[in-house]
């Protein structure tokens, strides 16, 4: 099983995902940054608008590494009430003591750490010290969103390596990071448990336009797709 994960930014754009057999539901603004936070009445309206059908995550924004800021952030956006919070780890600052303070924040709500594979090295260290703390999983996405792909950064070798690691740890493993539909097989091909995407999904593939119901249907039947020709291979 991989779950596709489509991040949006409104209630009408969760409302499409959902439709569209997304599995996991990303509340996101990508005008601010690669994890851009969503003001708390809109994540409110996001969560009336999936009403428990899928689980919810939200990221917190692109942060600096500061144990009290990710703290603050990370427990104002749980307040929400969403299932899951996504955290980035930037390069700079301390990353252990971020993830430390995260842990301790995150009151009901389940953690993912998303490491920016172009900014910051995936080290099993880091992936050892988000298990260590209780994570639920661990995410590769990318931060500058220059038309790169997380295939441009990390070799096949490098992200089965990473999926290994954080398998071995007991957490999810999830990858993203402008993937586009030639993407879905030969990353699906390495057993990652999630698939992220929002430029693929968007009118035009621009990931700050909003999300054209047919090409999340695509994405979610390319995923799937690519499942079922895994098992049979
Ligand atoms: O969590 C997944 C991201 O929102 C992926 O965004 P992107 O496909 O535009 O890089």
């Amino acid at each position: 099983m991989i779950r596709m994960l489509a991040s949006v930014t409104n209630p009408v754009e969760a409302g499409i995902a959902v439709t569209a057999g997304a599995d996991l539901i990303d509340l996101k603004n990508p005008d601010d940054g690669a994890l851009g936070a969503l003001p708390a009445n809109i994540i409110d309206a996001c969560l009336r608008t999936v009403d428990g059908r899928r689980p919810v995550s939200a990221t917190i924004g692109d942060l600096p590494m500061d144990p009290a800021v990710m703290a603050a952030a990370v427990s104002r956006t749980a307040a929400t009430g969403v299932d899951i919070v996504k955290i980035g780890i930037m390069a700079g600052g301390d990353p252990h003591a971020c993830i430390a303070a995260a842990a301790r924040a995150r009151g009901a709500a389940a953690l993912v750490g998303v490491i920016l594979a172009d900014l910051t090295a995936p080290t099993p260290e880091l992936v050892r010290a988000m298990a260590d703390a209780g994570f639920a999983g661990v995410m590769l996405d990318t931060g500058l969103k220059d038309g790169r792909t997380l295939r441009d950064h990390l070799s096949a070798d490098a992200l089965a390596a990473f999926i290994g690691q954080v398998r071995e740890a007991r957490l999810l493993a999830g990858l993203a990071g402008s993937l586009r539909l030639a993407d879905i097989g030969p990353l699906a091909a390495l057993g990652p448990s999630i698939l992220g995407f929002r430029g693929a999904l968007c009118q035009g593939g621009a990931r700050r336009d909003a999300i054209d119901p047919d090409r999340v249907a695509e994405v979610v039947r390319s995923v799937r797709d690519a499942v079922v020709l895994n098992e049979c291979l």
